[in-house]
């Protein structure tokens, strides 16, 4: 650990990461939401202000600092401190290292009166010469400094904002054949037309309309879509268009004020008039961070993860009933610069380049107007439509790579068209390549794809409409590119299960129930193909990975950490921190195919898995079963719907048997890491002599299902005396009813939160991990659409106050895991406990 981890130590530069792309932390690299259980949406990472700042009222000491709002770490609470001990935030005694924070916010009292009965001792600078720098690099932000830098990073956010009037591809709005008074010219001038920016996403056409109506501007053609924030505008003359920009320009609606962009043209041969340099790279879209070292995207990460710890402070001091004491952490926070606790640093990714095992590629126009198989640019609802190829995305592997350019290829000469995402039409809609690698040594050199042994392609389609015998050409035809693509590949690409997923929905990402069809992969030059192969072995089509030795089967819609590698180390550091033994109960909360449970199951005495994945459910059962682990149990439900009756289930029993260390634990491994070897010698599919539920039928059930690898349950529980949790949900974090049942249970004392979103983390802690205060709570739902409005910290804080009386938790350490490098995003890992 120590070896691949920077250190400790708070760098003195915390750079605020600007903002989060959507890859989905997960499993897709577009920045848009992708079809998997970690979301894309961008996330602020700093975005901690204005909603988040202390409340001026609860700061309210008899002698203010006068940036009240910036100092919440060293003022806020301070006249609870206060009182029981004097620190050396207070004192001037020149022997004692003065805290931190000493004089890094001007005093109010001095500036009004131009003195302050403190005088010398006084803790707040008297006048700009003796203001000191805080301990995270920044100014009071009453002071000259802090607003000199304020302006500055709202000069950079202008930047950002004119970064949003280049709306891409824009054209399409108004092509011909779509009903629309003046949308019949196949020709527009495009000097005519503009853009607005910051429309309300729930206007459509007639909104806009009448909205522009009652402003009395003339216009030709307006149109506008349901959910994206700009619309067009077209007007009939230069005169029309001059005073109606002049008049919309900077106009209020809601509470944003309207930008006037202008529509960039497709450029076609014709019409190259595109200026290059204005738009975004695959590689900037995909990958931010690629331009940076990787000791420096790191230090970033770290530092935007301080952030977030000491959001979760400030929250849990706010949402600190009155009359009750803050918690121990709070109040030592203080002595970590803010910190909720601890960052014990950042684990780097052990493979940088090519790492991703799962890449969704849209199939879309490129800026130039061409047939293109790649990354979206920018986020459609901001009216980005561009797909540029994968081209310099260092997170993509060349096999991925490759598989996109086979697949572009194919798409140019293909009879039906790609989806265009303004019409909601076309055909040929999206790639997603997922890769299986070998056992054994990760590499992260220019051979890191020798280690790839398996492939699987899943084509989205959109069928409706079509004629079914042209599309089974086209389907045929596709599996000849893609075979023939693989095998004149040097070296050959593996190509283990061709998949066709037909979706109907608006954006790419479908429902885990869509419909999925596989495609047998012709075999060879003379075109034998598996034809023997039956049509009903969809159960079959799975890939798979390892992880600490184990193996892991993996079929087409169930998550898997994109990054093998880096996840082994995750699953590690969750495992090392989580207090683990032979008579430990360890709950895997979003288990998806097992991997934490598995990995960790020879260590404790039972697992059990939570997942609503019906799919990843069955993938979880068969890989207990590959492995050899037999104290393992999965149940197919959502977390909230199960998790309290899981642990009354098993920690209220009044029967219970002293849980012994499972017999066939260390056996197990034994087993598995010799069985292992074996396999990395042999042919990848080797479980397939295992019984093979049918994915159709499990995706029709829905209902809960309790399944165990482990002979029928005795009448008797087992006693476990330990009872640990590890969660890894998706982005938007843990379901309220979850965190209730763990919060209230009192023999759950450790509780590993693994996370790809660092907001929805603090949000779930604050609930976690503040007293709760049940005597004053609101009861009822008559919060619910204030709720709704909120910030996801101030819903927390807002539900943390109808937490049952129970004892919190307390975050003792928390670590960043590099999973995305050259993106945004980063895994945090938080131990709580009580
Ligand atoms: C971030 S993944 C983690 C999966 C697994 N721990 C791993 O590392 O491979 C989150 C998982 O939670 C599942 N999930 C999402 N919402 C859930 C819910 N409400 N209840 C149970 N599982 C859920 C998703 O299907 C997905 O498999």
């Amino acid at each position: 650990m120590a070896s691949s981890s920077i250190d400790q130590i708070p760098s003195a530069a915390e750079t605020l990461t600007s903002q989060l792309p959507s890859d989905n932390t997960p499993t897709s690299v577009e920045p848009i939401p992708s079809s998997d259980s970690h979301p894309t949406a961008d996330v602020p990472m700093a975005s901690s202000s204005i909603g988040e700042l202390t409340s001026v009222a609860e700061t309210l000491t008899s002698h203010l600092p006068s940036d009240i709002s910036s100092a919440p770490v060293e003022a806020v609470g301070e006249k609870r401190k206060r009182d029981d001990e004097k620190t050396n935030l207070e004192s001037s005694d020149p022997n004692l290292t003065p805290s931190p924070w000493w004089k890094t916010s001007l005093c109010s009292y001095f500036r009004r009166q131009g003195n302050c009965s403190h005088g010398s001792t006084c803790r707040y600078a008297h006048g700009e010469e003796e203001l000191r720098q805080k301990p995270d690099n920044t100014w009071d932000p009453t002071s000259e400094r802090g607003k000199k830098a304020k302006m500055s990073e709202n000069a950079g956010k202008c930047d950002a904002e004119e970064e949003e009037r280049e709306v891409l591809f824009t054209e399409d709005m108004m092509d011909e054949n779509d009903g629309e008074e003046g949308c019949g010219d196949s020709v527009h001038d495009l000097s005519l037309s503009k853009c607005l920016v910051h429309l309300p996403r729930k206007w459509q056409s007639d909104d806009l309309k009448k909205f522009i109506g009652e402003l009395g501007v003339e216009f030709k053609f307006a149109k506008k879509r349901r959910g994206m924030m700009v619309g067009f505008l077209t007007f009939e003359n230069a005169e029309q268009l001059q005073s109606g920009v002049e008049t919309l320009e900077g106009k209020a609606v809601g509470h944003k004020n309207l930008k006037i962009a202008d529509v960039l043209p497709r450029a076609t041969e014709k019409n190259q008039t595109k200026n290059p340099a204005k738009i975004k790279s695959a590689r900037e879209a995909v990958t931010p961070l690629a331009d940076l070292s990787y000791a420096d995207q790191l230090e970033q990460k770290k530092a935007s993860m301080m952030q977030w710890l000491k959001k979760l402070t400030r929250n849990a001091r706010k949402a600190c009933p009155n009359g009750k004491s803050l918690p121990e952490w709070v109040l030592q926070s203080r002595e970590i610069g803010g910190l909720s606790c601890k960052l014990e640093g950042i684990i780097e990714s052990p493979v940088r380049n090519g790492y991703r095992n799962k890449c969704e590629f849209s199939a879309g126009y490129s800026v130039e107007g061409k047939t293109t198989v790649g990354f979206l640019l920018g986020n459609f609802s901001a009216g980005v439509t561009a797909v540029e190829e994968p081209v310099d995305c260092p997170n993509i592997s060349k096999i991925a790579c490759r598989y996109a350019s086979i697949f572009q290829t194919f798409l140019e000469n293909s009879r039906l068209p790609v989806w265009n995402k303004f019409k909601n039409f076309g055909f040929w809609r999206q790639l997603t390549v997922r890769e299986g690698r070998k056992p054994g040594v990760i590499s992260n050199g220019e051979d890191a794809e020798t280690s790839i042994a398996e492939a699987m392609l899943i084509v989205q389609v959109c069928t409706t409409g079509t004629d079914e015998a042209e599309v089974a050409t086209e389907f045929e035809e596709m599996a000849k590119a893609f075979a023939e693509g693989a095998k004149a590949s040097s070296p050959t690409l593996p190509l283990t299960v061709l998949l066709v997923q037909d979706h109907q929905g608006i954006s790419n990402v479908a429902p885990p129930d869509c419909p999925l069809r596989l495609l047998p992969i012709p075999m060879s030059d003379n075109e034998t193909t598996n034809q023997d192969q039956p049509t009903n072995v969809l159960a079959e089509a799975r890939i798979h990975d390892h992880i600490n030795n184990l193996r892991f089967s993996i079929s087409p819609t169930a998550f898997f950490q994109v990054n093998t590698g880096a996840a082994e180390k995750l699953y590690s550091l969750a495992g090392d921190w989580a207090d683990l033994g032979p008579d430990t109960l360890l709950f895997d909360v979003c288990c998806g195919t097992g991997t934490i449970g598995l990995t960790l199951a020879h260590r404790v005495g039972m697992v059990i898995g939570i997942e609503m994945n019906a799919s990843a459910v069955s993938d979880a059962e068969r890989n207990a079963k590959i492995n050899g682990l037999s104290n393992c149990k999965f149940i197919c439900s959502k977390a909230e719907d199960v998790m309290s009756s899981l642990l009354k289930e098993y920690l209220d029993v009044s029967q219970m048997e002293e849980a012994k260390p499972p017999s066939n634990a260390n056996d197990d491994l034994d087993k598995q890491i010799s069985s292992t070897e074996e396999m990395s010698n042999s042919e990848p599919v080797d479980d397939q002599s295992l019984p093979t539920p049918n994915i159709h039928e499990e995706h029709q059930n829905n209902e809960q299902k309790d399944s165990s690898s482990s002979e029928p349950e005795r009448s008797t529980k087992l006693q476990f005396k330990n009872v640990v949790a590890i969660v890894d949900p998706p982005r938007p974090g843990l379901h309220p009813d979850v965190i209730k049942a763990l919060r209230t249970h009192p023999r759950l004392r450790t509780l590993v939160y693994i996370s790809c979103n660092p907001e929805t983390l603090v949000a779930n802690a604050i609930e976690l991990c503040t007293p709760s205060f049940l005597e004053k709570a609101e009861q009822g739902n008559n919060g619910y659409r204030k709720q709704r409005r909120m910030g996801t910290a101030a819903s927390a804080r807002h539900r943390a106050k109808k937490m049952p009386a129970s004892e919190p938790f307390r975050p003792v350490k928390a670590m960043a895991v590099d999973i995305f490098p050259h993106t945004d995003h980063c895994e945090m890992v938080m131990l709580l406990k009580r």
